[in-house]
């Protein structure tokens, strides 16, 4: 492991990074990182940040500042800054109440001030709603599109076995429909991937009563989670803002799910297939509840490939361990507040032997907002402070009007 001593050595005994200024304190000569791009509004400018995680070297270009290095007496030193220039894939973790949330808003402010970066965040806790002040930025409800979900997930989605003989009723189903051939898929007045035109189906199939019965059940359920809706924001609608939220408060965990696929899913394909426009940076809290059923090969697929067409990710939870094997070993930028579960603290260092070493648990910070940033691109280590936000954070106790505010939200769900 390398670990850059300027204030303070995550590893303690391991040999500081070559060429890194030994000396604790104020990094004196800020690179060039510190001049912002020309002709860009929204580029922040890097103001004599010291040190840019996520990039090797001094190259330019955008970046985000998070906070400043922490010195084991707890003074700060030198800026710290995240690139922002390319994609990157990242894991933020730490016990309950350590700043998860409060860092993965610092990093959706300063997205918000970059050009040709769209971040979106996928909030189930509503603590985000905050970054809704920013300029351009805004708060929707969770809503998703039934046609943007494939034939083959739609019995998983709904707790049936595929091949049972209600869940390949539903596959079948939908399957005509999104083809054009079903039945009624002409004659429906509805869009023809509605939820009421797949129930429409599937009384018209030739299947046992039920058969019919439970397949139509099931999707009712799941039209109660209230997040169908066939005019959902496109890939293209959600990236073209500065910043979104998402608000996923009052979500059952198959929704969340529903919701974590789609939009994971959907926007490396739409990078894919189209490849212009802002970058998008899915900044996911409590990771660990959209990682579930359906969302778990989408969110693998974007930590593992998500760079190539350009979609960033960055999973904060309280549970490492509860991540996909590949999210800490294939993330590039791993910060970490403070951990105590053992085998969280486990799944951390056995995905990144190279850098975490066998004293991690003891070399994790213990303040709130205080962090270790791993860096695989200089292959790095650091303490740091995270910045204070500039927006409201929405992560105080729940209260009883919030409570509230959630049962209302949620029954104009169902009621639509
Ligand atoms: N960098 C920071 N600067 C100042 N205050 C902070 C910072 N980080 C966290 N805090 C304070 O700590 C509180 C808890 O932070 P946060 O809500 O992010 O915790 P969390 O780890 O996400 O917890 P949970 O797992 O319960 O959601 C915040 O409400 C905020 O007051």
């Amino acid at each position: 492991m390398q670990v850059d001593d300027r204030n303070r050595a995550a590893g303690g005994e391991r040999d500081p990074k070559p060429g890194a200024d030994p000396k604790p304190g104020v990094d004196p000569e800020p690179g060039p990182d510190s001049e912002p791009k020309p002709g860009s509004g929204r580029r922040p400018k890097a103001g004599g940040a010291a040190h840019v995680l996520g990039r090797e070297g001094t190259a330019g270009g955008a970046i985000l500042d998070v906070g400043a290095f922490l010195a084991r007496d707890g003074s700060t030193g030198a800026p710290v800054a995240i690139d922002a220039e390319n994609p990157h894939a990242g894991v933020l973790v730490g016990k309950r109440g350590t700043g998860k949330s409060y860092t993965l808003g610092v990093i959706a402010e300063e997205l918000a001030r970059v050009e040709g970066v769209s971040p979106i965040v996928l909030d189930p806790m509503g603590v985000f709603a905050g970054l809704g002040e920013l300029p351009g930025g805004r708060v929707i409800d969770a809503r998703i599109d039934p046609a943007t979900l494939s034939p083959d997930v739609w019995p998983e989605l709904l707790g049936l076995d595929p091949t049972g003989a209600a869940g390949s009723l539903l596959w079948r189903t939908v399957e005509r429909r999104q083809n054009g051939c079903g039945a009624l898929a002409t004659a429906s007045e509805d869009d023809p991937t509605s939820i009421a035109g797949i129930l429409a189906e599937i009384e018209t199939a030739d299947a046992p009563d039920p058969v019919k019965r439970a397949a139509s059940n099931h999707l009712r359920l799941a039209d109660a989670w209230g997040i169908f809706d066939p005019a959902a924001p496109t890939m293209g609608e959600l990236t073209g803002a500065e910043a979104t939220v998402i608000d996923c408060r009052s979500l059952t965990p198959a929704a969340m799910a529903a919701v974590g696929h789609v939009i994971a899913r959907g926007l490396y394909d739409y990078r894919i297939e189209r490849g212009t426009g802002p970058l998008p940076w899915l900044l996911v809290d409590e990771a660990h509840a959209f990682l579930e059923g359906i969302g778990e090969p989408a969110f693998r697929t974007l930590f593992t490939r998500g760079r190539t067409p350009g979609v960033s990710l960055v999973c904060a939870t309280q549970r490492p361990s509860a991540l996909p094997d590949v999210a800490v070993s294939q993330a590039d930028l791993v910060i970490a507040h403070r951990l105590t579960a053992e085998r969280d603290v486990d799944a951390l260092r056995d995905a990144q032997p190279a850098y975490l070493g066998e004293d991690l648990g003891r070399v994790l910070p213990s303040g709130t907002g205080e962090a270790l940033v791993v860096d695989d691109r200089t292959e790095s280590a650091h303490v740091v402070r995270v910045r204070e936000r500039r927006t409201p954070h929405g992560g105080d106790s729940p209260t009883a009007s919030g409570i509230e505010a959630n049962r209302a939200r949620a029954a104009r769900r169902r009621n639509g």
